[in-house]
């Protein structure tokens, strides 16, 4: 068995190659795993063998406000189970901090946990990986970032993520539509704009609304249909050029709905599989990765763990890029 078996609690024992750091007992808070690694020091965004830390979010109370097909709060075992037996290439250790969970509709209250988690793990210097849940995800992995010792001292976030939504939807409560308007809030609170980038946008499956605020809010983003390599490549270069440290996120709706059918809401044409894991290559050897969070599979509509195998297989490559 290997050592992503390891960060998945697997009870099998290891081929220590490279030697990993024990993974504390499911559930352990993060902060205390944090506490006990010794990372880079607090504030080092990057780093290419940095520790990096699993996170799980079992949340679809997101999901299922904003009227999507629930069950993404059991993504987090489903992506660690499709992780656990893939083979250990990586030149750093990999540990799972366990997961924290949204329970009797407490998203808000779950998101700000998991991202005093993030953040104390981001200060001790670890590569983070927080695996979601709905897209709810992305507003925790926000707080996390936002409150890690980088980006309070100005080092200049922006926010990429590999979608066919916009998720910038205006409503009452916060919801797997609204993390990136929540973003956009909050960065226009602590005095900055937030810098966010889309890859993947379907056309139809967004409102003349969703465009018109992305326009208002400056957010760049490119069209599903125009995502050739070259233009993935150029766009998600001059995104990079502009920021200091990228937090990273994939809504695996982003994928072909034959790629990724264990999402609440399929793409028909979607952005192909090798071009999204190009862009986690890309982020990954950038130098400024600080946190990446992969959101939306839901295991009640997967076909034979095809979405939890991109889901892992991504992770992978965010972990060891080539
Ligand atoms: N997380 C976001 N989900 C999409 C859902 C779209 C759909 O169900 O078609 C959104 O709100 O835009
Ligand atoms: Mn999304
Ligand atoms: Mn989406």
């Amino acid at each position: 068995m290997t050592p992503y078996a390891e960060a998945r609690q697997d009870r099998s024992p290891l081929r220590s190659d490279p030697p990993v750091r024990a993974a504390p007992p499911a559930g352990v808070p993060a902060a205390s795993l944090a506490a006990s690694l010794a990372g880079a020091p607090a504030g080092v965004p990057a780093g290419a063998s940095r520790p990096a830390v699993i996170l799980g979010f079992c949340s679809d109370e997101g999901v299922r406000r904003n009227k999507g097909r629930t069950g993404a709060a059991k993504a987090p075992a489903a992506i660690r189970s499709a992780l656990g037996p893939l083979a250990f290439h990586l030149d750093r250790p990999v540990l799972d901090a366990g997961d924290v969970a949204v329970r009797d509709g407490q998203l808000e209250a779950g998101q700000a946990r998991a991202g005093v988690a993030v953040s104390s793990l981001l200060d001790t210097g670890n590569l983070t990986v927080l695996l979601g849940g709905g897209h709810e995800t992305a507003f925790a992995s926000y707080l996390g970032v936002a409150g890690s010792e980088a980006v309070r001292t100005g080092q200049r976030l922006g926010v990429l993520n590999l979608d066919a939504h916009f998720d910038l939807r205006d409503e009452p409560a916060p919801s797997s539509g609204t993390p990136f308007l929540q973003m956009a809030e909050a960065e226009a609170a602590a005095g900055r704009e937030l810098k966010y980038a889309v890859v993947g946008i379907s056309q139809p499956n967004n409102t003349r609304a969703l465009f018109t605020t992305a326009d208002r809010l400056g957010v760049k983003y490119l069209l599903d249909e125009d995502c050739t390599p070259d233009a993935v490549q150029a766009f998600v270069a001059d995104f990079l050029a502009e920021v200091d440290v990228l937090y990273l996120t994939i809504d695996l709706d982003v994928l072909p709905a034959a790629v990724a059918p264990g999402v609440s809401a399929p793409a028909a044409l979607g952005v192909p599989l090798p071009l999204v894991a190009a862009v986690c290559r890309q982020a990954a050897t950038s130098g400024k990765l600080l946190h990446a969070d992969v959101a939306e599979l839901n295991p009640a509509f997967d076909i034979d763990n095809r979405t939890a195998r991109v889901a892992a297989r991504l992770v992978n490559t965010l972990l060891a890029p080539r």
